[in-house]
């Protein structure tokens, strides 16, 4: 045992204190201040999370280039995209046994190393089939990474900087997403396999993750799991520094036991988690947040942010990569907000604020491409179609553009615009048109413009404000707390298998919402599918009103108590009560056996009693 390790303290005399901050003052007196180490293991998992938002991000950049240069068609550019998140569903899926099996720091460390091979394929790949490889390999890597990284800093982290921490995690996803633009803004200029350097930089991170993690420790918790009792009391002690591991320990190996005890420690997990409701209740509220988080439609803000910049009036190429990276700044720089919030406001109010600022900037981005639409410029014009396509028959620039095979070919005299006309999209690129006045995309500023997939407005400000608000409310709290609060509310025996399933429902709706969003445009119209997220969004305030409950400040073994109740009645235990009923455990009032059937009404009688 550590030279830390003493004997238990009594605290039962104290009780739980909630200082004015809402914080909880550490009932053994050990004060809140925390060893750097903590953090240094926070940043390399959290790498992690960096990579998964650097190769989510860095594809749109590079695809413009790649199209031009491996004269990619419509669906090798969208088996590049997706693939990656396919994969990554996959293995988030498998990742569950993985972790269980492997630990969380091999997980880490096979990640990393997936990550390094993806980058190095990618950035030689000769061909398309090299590069859809390439792609397959890293979501893999996102996949293994999405549901481990969170997971293991929550192991790590004490209770009162737990969600700091996690949310950290998060952070750097943004912040992959963002240096992952620059980058895109910086190769772009390279038009010769520029595309190489955007892919294959990801290996440097790779690297750094890997040669870290060699050194650094196993998550204690799994040790303890695993019945590595010395090693998991020795990591513990260097992860708390000079603090006392005492009650700590105590707690992960009681609750252990009484897991063991509780599920014949047998059977297949997933089944296990489903036929014993606390953890059933969890897991339904963790997917429940990462499906809700995708149904709110950021990945289609961010990646359609360059077309609504587009209808705003930026028609240079090079301008709108820069605009792009401007929004995924805009992303990470409101996630350090959620950093700041998460442990101050708690899960639970940043979510609901969160989901609330979201709908409210979905209905101005719907309201904005309402107001365009109805505005819409005519069509003033037919040209001679040599192939009678379908472009000819419509009659404004809102109805051309919706149709994937027609664009809008004008010009413009300040704010009018004039000569109007709907044609065939090239089947080459979709940067001019088939043939006509657009088929030359000339760089001359009184020359036709050719729009393919958006309309020159002059409400595009709203839609702007609409975007810059909804990425303020987004990134705080909906972007991050899907991670942050999977990785604490199942038991340590269900928590590989439950954050794989939820990080593998975020993979498919992720896909699911990129894949069908032009096709729900191209039905609902652009405004329609804004109203339709709207709707999504407040779906998910009742959900998230209904079932989500607060776990800041309590200890991991603790959260299970809040999920006693029945789902979305808010009947498990509160905060403060599930921080009783750990606190009560740690004194002599009840002996083990009185203390291993506390459930959640004889806790609360208990606490009403004191
Ligand atoms: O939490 C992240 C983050 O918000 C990203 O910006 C988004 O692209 C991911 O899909 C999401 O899981």
């Amino acid at each position: 045992m550590g030279s830390k390790r003493q004997t238990a303290a009594t605290v039962g005399d104290r009780g739980p204190v909630e200082t004015p901050s809402g914080d909880t003052e550490n009932l053994l007196g050990q004060d809140d201040s925390t060893p750097c180490f903590v953090y240094v293991l926070a940043f390399f998992s959290a790498l992690g999370g960096f990579l998964f938002g650097y190769d989510t991000g860095v594809v749109s950049g590079a695809m413009l280039l790649l199209k031009k240069e491996m004269n990619l068609n419509a669906l090798w550019q969208e088996l590049l995209v997706s693939s990656t998140v396919g994969a990554a569903a996959l293995s988030a899926l498998c990742g569950g046994s993985l972790n269980g099996w492997l630990g969380r720091r091999i997980c880490i460390l096979v990640a990393s190393f997936i990550f390094g091979v993806g980058g190095v394929i990618l950035s030689i790949a000769q061909d398309k089939v090299v590069l859809l490889a390439g792609r397959i390999v890293v979501g893999l890597g996102i996949g293994i990474a999405s549901m481990t990284v969170p997971v293991y800093i929550a192991e790590v982290s004490p209770p009162h900087l737990r969600g700091q921490l996690v949310t950290i995690n998060a952070l750097f996803i943004t912040g992959g997403q963002f240096v992952a633009s620059v980058v895109d803004g910086v190769f772009s200029y390279l038009s010769h396999s520029g595309w190489r350097y955007m892919l294959g930089l990801s290996t440097v991170p790779a690297v750094l993750q890997f040669f870290g993690f060699v050194f650094l420790p196993e998550s204690p918790r799994w040790l303890l799991q695993k019945g590595r009792s010395q090693e998991a009391c020795q990591v513990l002690s260097r992860i708390r520094g000079d603090q006392n591991i005492d009650e700590e320990y105590d707690t992960i190996k009681a609750s252990i036991e009484e897991e063991e005890r509780e599920a014949g420690a047998g059977g297949v997990v997933i089944l296990r988690i489903l036929s014993h409701g606390p953890t059933r209740r969890a897991l339904v509220v963790g997917c429940g947040l990462q499906m809700f988080q995708q149904l709110s439609g950021i990945n289609t803000v961010m990646y359609y942010s360059a077309t609504i910049l587009q209808m705003a009036g930026v028609r240079d190429d090079k301008q709108a990569i820069w605009l792009a990276a401007a929004t995924s700044a805009t992303n990470f720089v409101f996630t350090l907000v959620g950093v700041w919030l998460v442990d101050r406001v708690g899960r639970r109010k940043l979510t609901l604020g969160s989901l609330l600022g979201t709908g409210l900037s979905l209905t101005l981005l719907a309201v904005g491409f309402l107001l365009s639409a109805q505005n819409s410029p005519p069509v003033t014009f037919h040209p001679v179609d040599p192939h009678n396509s379908t472009c000819r028959l419509y009659s404004s620039c809102d109805l051309c553009m919706l149709d994937p095979y027609c664009g809008f070919c004008f010009r413009e005299n300040g704010t009018t615009v004039s000569e109007s006309s709907c044609v065939p999209v090239s089947q080459a690129s979709t940067d001019h048109a088939a043939w006509g006045r657009c088929f030359n995309n000339t760089e001359e500023s009184d020359g036709p413009i050719w729009a393919y997939n958006y309309c020159p407005t002059s409400y595009s400000w709203i839609v702007l404000l609409g975007l810059i608000l909804y990425l303020a409310s987004f990134a705080p709290g909906m972007g991050p707390m899907p991670w942050t609060v999977n990785s604490e509310i199942y038991p340590l025996w269900a928590r590989s298998t439950g954050n794989a399933c939820s990080a593998g429902v975020n993979w498919i709706f992720n896909v699911l919402v990129s894949l069908t969003f032009l096709h729900v445009a191209e039905f609902l119209t652009y405004y329609g599918a804004f109203f339709m997220y709207t709707g999504l969004v407040v779906l998910g305030l009742l959900f998230v009103y209904g079932c989500l409950p607060e776990t800041k400040g309590l200890q991991l073994e603790d959260i299970e108590n809040l999920f006693t109740g029945r789902l979305c009645s808010c009947g498990g235990l509160s905060a403060n009560e599930s921080r009783y009923v750990h606190y009560t455990r740690q004194s002599s009032d009840l002996s083990p056996a009185q203390y291993g059937a506390v459930d959640s009404d004889s806790a609360i009688a208990y606490i009403t009693l004191r």
